[in-house]
Parts: structure tokens; C-alpha cells; sequence
């Protein structure tokens, strides 16, 4: 089974219930994004190896550490957008790798339509950052595409993962990482998530029809 973190946090129940809220408007709902991304993404670098430098203070040589890994944010579009920005803050030097995949209506698989991964260089760490994990069909197929392009250290951040698309995810890839704020019980007729925040991308870009 892949490694499951679910964030417990005051900070992360406070907002995640005002990502929820129907009454939220995008711009709050962006901002909630933003602030979860970050304590998802704290959590899910916790262990990224460093290497011993020296630094020159005004007073004096001081050891430290920076990170000693490439590391590639994969945003799935267009909702995984969203994160990007908050992971760049942590990891400024991060290199940024979109994938294009939107959800057939009928049938709820993901339908690529944007993949510019390099063919050879794979990141050290691969962060795939999608805020809503359903079925798992999305995350399966960009985890897919980072094992097929050399990545050895997988982590999928999200903020609300479906109990199904969870177990399936989990079953498939034992060795991804998976970082999330929510695990909700259920999904609907339409593989929307139950209860959820209804369609993150819509809600993000305000395109709610
Ligand atoms: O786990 P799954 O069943 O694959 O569902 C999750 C996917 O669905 C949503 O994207 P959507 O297809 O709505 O595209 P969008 O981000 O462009 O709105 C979401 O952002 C995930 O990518
Ligand atoms: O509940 C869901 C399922 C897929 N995509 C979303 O944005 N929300
Ligand atoms: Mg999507």
C-alpha cells in the first residue's frame, strides 16, 4: 500500500471548511488553495535531503543546509494550478511541469491533452498537485507518466481524496507518497466526490456554469 498522510491541523479543519462552503466565492476559494497548498507542502518535504554548506553571516562562518535534490511541481490542469504558486514560495528553485488532462463527462477517465516532459532528466522529486483526487483515474495517469519518464521519489499532494480513488491509487503505486487534508467516504452517480466542494477548477477559475 502507497503511504497515506492526512494533515491534522486546526489550520487545515478551519479552512478546508471554507473551501467546502457553496457560499465561498473563488476569490476566498483561491486564497483557501493557496493556504492549504502550503501546509500540504510543508508536510510533504519534511524528509527532502539536504547538504552541509557554510554560510558567512555578518558575524561569522555558520554550517547549514540546502536541499540537494532536483525537485519538479506537477500541477495537473487546470485545478492543479492552484498549488503551484505556494509550492514555488517553499521551493523557489522547483522546476515546474505541467500535465493537461481533463475527466470525460460520461465516463469520468482523464483525457490528456498537454505533456511536454522532457525525455530524458527526470526531477529527483516529483510533487503531482491536484486539489481533488476522485476517482484516482487523474493522479493514476500523471503518476503513470512520472514513472515512465525515470522520476524515483513520487508524491501526490491533494486537499480532499475519495475513499475509492484512494484505495485504488494505493493499491497500484506502493511506493508514491500521498499527502492530503480530507478523506471523504464517497462518490456520486457523476464520480464527484461526496461530501466534497463540488468542481475545483470551475470554483478556482470561476467558470461555474
Ligand atoms: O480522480 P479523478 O476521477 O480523475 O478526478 C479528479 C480530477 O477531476 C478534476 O479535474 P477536471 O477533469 O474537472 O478538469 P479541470 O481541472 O480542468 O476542471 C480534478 O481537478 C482532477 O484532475
Ligand atoms: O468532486 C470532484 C471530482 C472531480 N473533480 C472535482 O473537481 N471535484
Ligand atoms: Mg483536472
Amino acid at each position: 500500500m502507497g503511504r497515506l498522510s492526512q494533515l491534522s491541523h486546526p489550520l487545515v479543519a478551519h479552512h478546508l471548511a471554507t473551501m467546502r462552503d457553496e457560499k465561498t466565492s473563488p476569490a476566498e476559494f483561491r486564497a483557501t488553495v493557496n493556504r492549504l497548498a502550503m501546509l500540504l507542502g510543508v508536510y510533504a518535504t519534511a524528509d527532502l535531503p539536504t547538504e552541509p554548506i557554510t554560510v558567512k553571516t555578518p558575524l561569522a562562518d555558520c554550517p547549514s543546509q540546502k536541499l540537494s535534490v532536483r525537485v519538479g511541481l506537477v500541477p495537473i490542469l487546470r485545478a492543479g494550478l492552484g498549488l503551484v504558486e505556494p509550492l514555488h514560495q517553499l521551493i523557489p528553485d522547483a522546476e515546474v511541469w505541467h500535465l493537461g488532462m481533463y475527466r470525460n463527462e460520461e465516463t469520468a477517465e482523464p483525457v490528456s491533452y498537454y505533456d511536454k516532459l522532457p525525455k530524458r532528466g527526470a526531477v529527483d522529486v516529483g510533487l503531482v498537485l491536484d486539489p481533488m483526487l476522485a476517482t484516482g483515474g487523474s493522479i493514476r495517469s500523471a503518476v503513470e507518466r512520472l514513472i515512465r519518464w525515470g522520476v524515483p521519489d513520487i508524491r501526490v499532494l491533494s486537499v480532499i481524496a475519495a475513499q475509492p480513488g484512494l484505495d485504488r491509487v494505493q493499491a497500484e503505486f506502493p511506493n508514491v507518497s500521498i499527502f492530503v487534508c480530507a478523506v471523504d467516504p464517497s462518490l456520486n452517480e457523476r464520480q464527484f466526490i461526496v461530501p466534497g466542494l463540488g468542481d475545483a477548477g470551475d470554483r478556482i477559475f470561476n467558470t461555474l456554469e
